[in-house]
């Protein structure tokens, strides 16, 4: 069976990496392609490398341009989701790239986002622990109507130490974690301090000091898979590329944990994801090694002098960040192979 599909958002880099991703995906259809101020122009001369949906017209983002299809994808700039979905029958599958429903507390959610909760979806990071026994949410999924992708920091940040706070190898307190993102991150809308001439071969944090959304999302993430009472501190980074986040992430070890215990804990996490990857001891990973794929890589090191664990993780903030995520948890909602339509490798140089 052939599912229909509206991306909306269309023009902007998240819909752009959808439709992108959809146009090898052999069981959807891309039936409709919305966006607001660009409505009525091509899709190619906003998003030019799709070469297939060139000739597709961009429609307004209304609830009678999104009706009547099988799945919609919302790639909107926050708070703007939430009043669309609103709007589409209970049985239509959408899966919403934005934050809104990401969050299950309200007090988070309007101290972060300064608006009204609009309620939390299903989350889609199909690898991510959810209960002591091991659980991953690939088993709540299956069936789902609304999906929550992931933010792009806390898609690498949990993909980082989830499995070792399930293990209970490291201490739920006293989490350090530093990203750095492409600029891509920040979307199309034009913002001074993005600029290329401001961000080519320079580096600056932002949101620092407890400040960057993202905090209370890893946080409700580190919680579910074992950390009850997480505590961290996230600091993301703009550098100076057009994809890809590099994440390190630093946790206090229990006792006694030693590199050995780590390192199987991992293994078996991940061991037989098809899209995370715990490298070789000693290799490095780099974000040049999953651009334009929906592929994480990770490796791990025991600092014996601090007593903490590090966790360097890669993925592409647009692929596995946000619309490989989409798909990915698309597939199990609608009961497809996971990895269907996300075959890609990275690429390189
Ligand atoms: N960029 C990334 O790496 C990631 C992005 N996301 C999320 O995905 C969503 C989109 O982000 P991104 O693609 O980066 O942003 P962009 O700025 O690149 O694109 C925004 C898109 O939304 C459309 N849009 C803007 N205002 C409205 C409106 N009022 N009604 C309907 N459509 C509107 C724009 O269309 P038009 O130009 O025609 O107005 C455009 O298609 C955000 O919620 C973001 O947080 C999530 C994870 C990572
Ligand atoms: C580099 C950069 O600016 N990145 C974005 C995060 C992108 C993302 O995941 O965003 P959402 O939670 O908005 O979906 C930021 O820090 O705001």
């Amino acid at each position: 069976m052939t599912y229909t599909a509206a991306v909306s958002g269309a023009t902007g880099y998240a819909g752009g990496e959808v439709l992108r991703l959809l146009c090898g995906h052999p069981e959807i259809e891309i039936a409709t392609v919305t966006a607001h101020s660009s409505a009525g122009q091509r899709l190619g001369a906003l998003q030019p490398h799709l070469h297939e949906l060139a000739g597709r017209e961009v429609v307004d983002t209304t609830a009678e341009n999104l009706a009547g299809h099988d799945v919609v994808f919302l790639a909107l700039p926050h708070g703007q989701s939430a009043g669309v979905a609103a709007q589409l029958p209970p049985e239509t599958v959408v899966v919403d790239a934005g934050a809104d429903h990401r969050l299950e507390s309200a007090r988070a959610w309007e101290a972060f986002y300064g608006s009204e909760h609009a309620g939390a979806w299903p989350y889609g990071l199909p690898e991510l622990i959810v209960d002591p026994s091991g659980r991953t949410q690939r088993e709540t999924l299956p069936g789902a109507t609304r999906i929550a992708v992931p933010g792009c920091y806390p898609t690498g940040s949990l993909l980082a130490l989830a499995p070792a706070l399930a293990a209970g190898l490291v201490e739920p307190r006293d989490i350090v974690i530093v990203s750095a993102s492409g600029t891509s991150g920040a979307g199309k809308a034009v913002k001074p301090h993005l600029l290329g001439a401001e961000t080519m071969g320079s580096m600056s944090p932002y949101g620092v000091g407890g400040g960057h959304r993202h905090t209370p999302e890893i946080e409700q993430g580190l919680a579910w898979a074992g950390g009850r009472d997480v505590s961290l501190s996230f600091t993301p980074t703009l550098a100076p590329m057009p994809r890809g986040i590099l994440t390190t992430a630093t946790a206090v070890l229990r006792p006694g944990v030693d590199e050995r215990r780590v390192r199987e804990a991992y293994h078996a996490a991940y061991g037989d994801e098809p899209f995370v990857h715990l490298l070789p001891e000693g290799q490095w990973p780099t974000t040049q090694s999953v651009l334009g794929s929906n592929h994480a890589a990770l490796q791990l090191a025991v600092d014996p002098h601090a007593g903490r664990l590090v966790v360097s993780s890669v993925i592409d903030n647009l692929t596995k960040g946000t619309a490989g995520g989409a798909v990915q948890s698309l597939n199990l909602a609608l009961g497809l192979p996971e990895t269907m339509g996300l075959g890609g490798q990275g690429i390189a140089p």
